[in-house]
């Protein structure tokens, strides 16, 4: 029998808490999670789970380092180096950011008069990618999220909830990131749309990428996931 070759890991959260301040209503303190320890290896997709407020949105908004956390360690695996996001100085970060760990948000921020497919183009481009190159992979991916080629010129502030959620999935997948944090990538999708970013998920594990995701639906979450955290107990379950 062959046995199955132990992934490394790329993420190693370590004993991680966030309490919000809000300084503006009386120092009022919210604690929002304490001590939480988690992993993820190359070609893993961890899905977090827990009730409405649990932190699910709070904990891969500090793996991105979007949040500060009060106290703990986020080591992602950049190049050669472990990098803690919970200290790193804001160039590291945006190093990080720029080269191993993507983040797809519910929301596409959108620039006006930038096309859509400049906006799936630009992360690539940022890399060193020549433009003409980052625009053609840009296409590929618009083209398998559905959205119609007569709109690849047109800025997206006028595109559907759906459409804009695609494009920015499609901006999201451009780079072959080993790190990958997914909020919630198929809220305002169409079956058909749900199984192209299932179909990307897969592709992106099977590349060795580490995911971290919040998915409401049932149905993405037990087609891709292979363990699930829960961000209430600090418990990884299988
Ligand atoms: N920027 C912020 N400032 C202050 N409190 C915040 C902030 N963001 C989140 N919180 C609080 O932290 C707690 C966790 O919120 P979070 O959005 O992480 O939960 P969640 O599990 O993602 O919830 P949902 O499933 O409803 O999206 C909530 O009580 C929320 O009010």
């Amino acid at each position: 029998m062959i046995e199955k070759q132990e992934q490394p890991p790329l993420i190693r959260v370590e004993n991680l808490s966030k309490t919000f301040i809000l300084h503006v209503q009386g120092e009022a303190r919210i604690p929002v999670f304490s001590d939480l320890s988690l992993e993820v290896a190359a070609g893993q997709c961890v899905a977090l789970f827990g009730s409405s407020g649990t932190g699910k949105s709070t904990l891969l908004r500090s793996l991105y380092a979007n949040y500060k956390p009060g106290s703990g360690h986020i080591w992602v695996r950049h190049g050669a180096d472990w990098v803690d996001m919970a200290t790193a100085v804001p160039h590291r970060v945006l190093e990080v950011r720029r080269e191993t760990m993507g983040y797809v948000s519910q929301f596409l921020r959108v620039i006006p008069r930038i096309s859509a497919r400049d906006i799936v183009a630009e992360p690539l481009h940022a890399l060193g990618i020549d433009l003409e190159q980052a625009r053609a992979k840009a296409e590929v991916l618009l083209a398998r999220l559905n959205i119609p080629e007569a709109m690849w010129d047109l800025a997206p502030a006028t595109f559907s909830g759906g459409e804009q959620q695609r494009v920015n999935i499609a901006r999201g997948f451009a780079v072959d990131y080993p790190i990958l944090l997914l909020d919630e990538p198929t809220a305002s999708l169409d079956a058909g749309n749900r199984a192209v970013v299932i179909e990307l998920i897969r592709e992106a594990k099977a590349r060795g990428t580490a995911l971290v995701g919040i998915f409401h639906d049932d149905e993405v979450r037990e087609a891709v996931a292979d363990a699930v955290f829960n961000v209430k107990a600090g418990e990884l379950a299988a």
